[in-house]
């Protein structure tokens, strides 16, 4: 089996594909954006991917939410790592001498602060990695710690720049195809109303409170066909298969929910 991943190699990405360990896996394969990943088990359903969903500062990695609510991937496994970047530099190059960063975007988020302390402008590339391709006398890259072991031409002027300690993402596992399990921990449902109507998230709320379900994960997504309507993520702390929550999926679809079990999968964290 393959094991899709934003690459190049050293990407938290690809850290999280590594920590992913699976006696099945043959192949660890980086694609070259996060659009690419996801594609990449579309047209190659035998093989799964790896992608972030949540950072801890950043907030939905939206790419992956949305691909979630627009393609047919079933979630198999999630797992998290705990997320620390550099500023690095060509060799030679002092901190002065910068005055723009690129980063991907969700990198950029989460060292803000470093970048307004230092009145930085900056570009988005489509991995901290690749960033590195990308620096030159005035541009400096954000990238995760430790690069500067593999990577002989650059430096790290800062360590620990992102803006809250314990910086955490959380990553999924992305397969094609359903994947069942004996004992789900976790399930995500993928909630949709047909219609805008006052109460729609209290009464999604309410249903699964009537049961005793706990819930790790709300998110929200706009549908993009109209304002104000939105896909509704919802991650419970039990299988799918349990009878509490086929009632709450019962009753969801009965108050005009399109209900959706996006995953059933025992946690890997
Ligand atoms: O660019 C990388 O190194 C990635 O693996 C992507 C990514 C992301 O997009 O969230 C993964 C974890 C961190 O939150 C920062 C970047």
């Amino acid at each position: 089996m393959k094991l899709y991943y934003l690459g190049p190699l050293g990407t938290f990405s690809h850290m999280a594909a590594l920590k992913y360990k699976r006696e099945e896996i043959e192949e660890y394969i980086p694609k070259s954006n996060l659009y690419e990943v996801v594609k990449a088990i579309e047209s190659d359903p035998q093989n799964i991917a790896i992608a972030p969903i949540e950072n801890s500062i950043e907030g939905t990695i939206n790419i992956i939410a949305d691909s979630l609510t627009e393609q047919k991937i079933h979630v198999i496994d999630e797992l998290h790592l705990s997320i620390s970047f550099s500023l690095y530099v060509k060799k030679g190059t002092k901190l002065e001498d910068i005055n723009e960063v690129v980063s991907i975007a969700p990198a950029i988020n989460q060292t803000s602060k470093f970048i307004k302390k230092h009145n930085f402008t900056y570009r988005y590339s489509d991995s901290t990695v690749q960033s590195l391709d990308e620096i030159d006398e005035h541009t400096g890259a954000i990238a995760p710690i430790g690069l500067e072991a593999t990577h002989d031409q650059v430096i790290a002027l800062q360590q620990n720049i992102e803006d809250y300690p314990h910086n955490t993402t959380r990553f999924l596992v992305l397969s094609a195809q359903e994947k069942p399990v004996e004992k789900a921990t976790d399930s995500i449902l993928l909630v949709t109303p047909d219609q805008d109507k006052p109460g729609l998230l209290a009464s999604i709320l309410n249903t699964f409170a009537l049961f005793n379900i706990n819930l790790s994960w709300i998110e929200s997504r706009p549908l993009k066909t109209q304002l104000g309507m939105y896909h509704f993520f919802v991650q419970a702390d039990c299988s799918a298969d349990d009878v509490e929550m086929k009632k709450v999926i019962t009753i969801l679809k009965t108050l005009d929910f399109n209900v959706k079990v996006l995953g059933n999968f025992d946690k890997h964290i």
